[in-house]
């Protein structure tokens, strides 16, 4: 036999194609994903991340091409990959007529935990997620912030080896940003976790994640560390300029404008026309400008 079991998810040539749709949803896309590993999955909407993610859990079937969890095809094995894998989905949370703590500890029954174990597991989890005092509410009346909690405790019930967490930290106010982050990262780094992340926010993701791949038009165009990367985009240094007086049509060409709000202006320069940039432009007639090299963020504007 041979073992697998260095791998959590090895995906080798997925294709889907909806319908009369003008290009596939995904297309030629392999990779494989280490057990232990924090992976991040980067795109821009419509890129193609869902149908990826469900083609992973065994909810969309690919035209061609396989998925293996943990050495295990998932088609072949859905209680397996139901098993095995905590999916969290963007979308609404479908346990809204249930209070906190039955849908926790629902979930945990779904999974097949015993119900000793599921009432402990349950109330454990709601303690340190900050839940307690809403254990008796309905999830229909929570805020946006404390229903993406109960999700999160839904998605952790039970305790799956492999996460999928879809953009998990919208909505939470940035003290529990920084809790769950903290919490996902000891599920990986201490506990071992699998997690794979789905997100557009590539700074907060550069704070967790091992390596990353960035999706466009279905297709995977890339994949490795974010400092590997990075170290691709090394001739291009990153501007943030206040503009002051200055219109952004007064920059030279070679400035490339990546975002412009209320004044403030990102952009990327080539190294190589940074001297020009001195000569060309006056500096000191703005407010702040600071200059820094690529970020994962800079890698996905420019792949995505
Ligand atoms: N069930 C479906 N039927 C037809 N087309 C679909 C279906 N699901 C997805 N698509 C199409 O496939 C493409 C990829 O969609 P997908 O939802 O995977 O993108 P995404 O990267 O998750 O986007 P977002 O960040 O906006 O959620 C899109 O063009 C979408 O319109």
């Amino acid at each position: 036999m041979p073992d697998y079991a260095h791998y959590a998810y090895e995906v080798e040539g997925l294709h889907k194609q909806f319908g009369e749709a003008p290009r596939p949803a995904n297309t030629e896309i392999s990779f494989r994903i280490r057990q232990g590993e924090f992976f991040g999955l980067l795109g821009s909407n419509g890129a193609g991340k869902t149908t990826l993610i469900k083609q992973m859990i065994g909810l969309v079937r690919p035209d061609e091409g396989t998925v293996r969890l943990l050495g295990r095809d998932v088609f072949a094995h859905p209680r397996f990959t139901a098993a095995t894998v905590g999916y969290m989905p963007q979308t609404a949370f479908a346990l809204n007529s249930l209070t906190v703590k039955e849908a926790v500890y629902f979930s945990a029954h779904l999974r097949g935990v015993a119900a000793k174990t599921a009432r402990r597991e349950r109330d454990a989890l709601l303690d340190l997620l900050g839940l307690t005092h809403l254990a008796g509410k309905v999830a229909r009346q929570l805020s946006g912030g404390e229903r993406r909690l109960l999700q999160i405790a839904v998605t952790l019930i039970g305790s799956p080896p492999v996460l999928i967490l879809d953009e998990p930290t919208n909505e939470l106010d940035p003290s529990r940003r920084r809790q769950v982050w903290q919490l996902f990262r000891d599920l990986n780094q201490r506990d071992g976790h699998t997690i794979i992340l789905i997100t557009h926010n590539a700074i907060e993701a550069e704070q967790v994640i091992e390596r990353v791949g960035i999706l466009k038009e279905g297709r995977l165009v890339a994949l490795g560390a974010p400092a590997e990367l990075k170290s691709s985009l090394r001739s291009q240094v990153r501007l943030s300029i206040t503009l002051g007086d200055t219109q952004v049509h007064g920059l030279p060409d070679y400035v490339r404008v990546q975002s412009e709000h209320r004044g403030k202006v990102v952009a990327l320069v080539d190294s190589a026309d940074l001297p020009h940039l001195t000569k060309d432009v006056d500096l000191s007639q703005f407010p702040e400008f600071t200059m820094h090299t690529a970020t994962l963020e800079d890698v996905y504007v420019n792949y995505a």
